[in-house]
């Protein structure tokens, strides 16, 4: 008997940040119709995406991070490509009052929000030893208190009286050691632990607060500075499961999945996207790229 493989069909538009190629739905164009979603680090890699994702099923998005000028070029491009609404704001997450004062703008432009993309962080790759207080301080800061941060915010303006739904973006480093990543691991462990605690205290006002946790997802920058590249031209992704990288439009349905009515019955729920890489393969970035735990890291 003839051997059936079945090779599932990728998303488009793999490895490019070139906004809005070709795409084909998976789910229904309208599923997002008038709805706004907040999404910070909406001007790049994965962010980006989800923007672009959120707004072919007919929401309006606000991106949101600290480099204007790379916000309005990605804003012009995705508006004029899907025919939505982007507004680009600037905040650093670190920041509440900045964040309070987007949000503002965000309801004076739209009257309304849906969505909140907790998708901003910050990464390198460096030994616990060498890794300076403040540098672990700093990705807390970003990753951590700036989910808190934004989601209180979003809250206390306008989910406690309207209901909505919050999308943290988590990584698979956080569910086993890794080494050079003691500060990101931390973080994203912790906002796992914010994303249950959150779904408990908020369901009740209507909003549901989910994660989605991606391995490594090429064309990203992510990815670029944890060394991907180099792990893929090494093979090391041959041991995952599913043999390869992921890619941004497949977070981007994930992020759509939790954020839309698709998802109308899961709450404080963390969605693994990482191809089954974490069950099984190693993942000692270290190892795999030869970098010496006890020298500063270079990627
Ligand atoms: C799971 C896989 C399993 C199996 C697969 C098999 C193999 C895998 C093999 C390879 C892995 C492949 C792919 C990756 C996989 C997963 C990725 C997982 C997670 C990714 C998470 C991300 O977050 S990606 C986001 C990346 N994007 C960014 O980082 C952009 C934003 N970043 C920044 O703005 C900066 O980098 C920043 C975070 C440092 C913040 O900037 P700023 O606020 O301006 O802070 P600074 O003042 O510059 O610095 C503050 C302190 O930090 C120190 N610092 C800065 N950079 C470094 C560095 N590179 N190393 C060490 N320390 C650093 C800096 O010196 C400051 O400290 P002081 O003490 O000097 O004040
Ligand atoms: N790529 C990967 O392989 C993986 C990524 N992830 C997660 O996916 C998400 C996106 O990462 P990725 O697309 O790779 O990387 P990017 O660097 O493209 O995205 C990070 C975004 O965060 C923004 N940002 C960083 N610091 C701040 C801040 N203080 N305030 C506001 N915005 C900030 C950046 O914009 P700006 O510089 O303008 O502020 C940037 O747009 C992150 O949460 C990351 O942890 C998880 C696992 C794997």
């Amino acid at each position: 008997m003839a051997e059936h493989r079945r090779r599932e069909e990728l998303p488009e538009d793999v490895d490019s940040d070139d906004c809005l190629a070709s795409y084909t739905h998976i789910y229904s164009p309208d599923l997002l119709k008038d709805q706004v979603a907040f999404i910070t680090g909406g001007g790049s890699g994965i962010g980006l995406r989800i923007a672009e994702i959120f707004m072919r099923h007919g929401c309006d998005t606000v991106i949101a991070s600290r480099n204007l000028d790379k916000l309005k070029e990605a804003a012009v491009k995705l508006s004029a490509a899907s025919g939505r609404r982007c507004l680009p704001l600037r905040i650093d997450v670190r920041q509440p009052d900045g964040i309070a004062a987007a949000v503002d703008e965000t309801l004076k432009e739209f009257g309304r929000l849906d969505i909140l993309i907790n998708n901003a962080a910050g990464n390198f790759l460096c030994p616990a030893s060498a890794l300076s207080f403040n540098a672990f301080r700093t990705v807390l800061e970003i990753d951590t208190l700036g989910t808190f941060n934004t989601s209180k915010v979003v809250y206390e303006k306008w989910f406690k009286d309207h209901g909505g739904n919050v999308v943290n973006v988590s990584a698979t480093l956080a569910y086993r050691g890794q080494a050079l990543q003691v500060h990101a691991g931390s973080a994203k462990a912790a906002n796992d632990a914010m994303t249950k605690h959150l779904a408990v205290e908020w369901g009740p006002s209507g909003v549901r607060v989910n994660a989605v946790a991606p391995g490594p997802i090429a064309g990203t920058e992510g990815y670029r500075k944890l060394g991907g590249s180099a792990a893929e031209a090494a093979g090391s992704f041959r041991g995952v499961p599913v043999q390869r990288a992921g890619n941004k439009t497949e977070m981007a349905h994930c992020a759509l999945f939790l954020a839309s009515r698709a998802s109308s019955y899961v709450t404080g729920a963390i969605l693994v996207a990482d191809g089954g890489a974490w069950l099984t393969s190693p993942n000692d970035v270290s190892a795999l790229l030869g970098i010496a735990a006890s020298k500063r890291a270079k990627l």
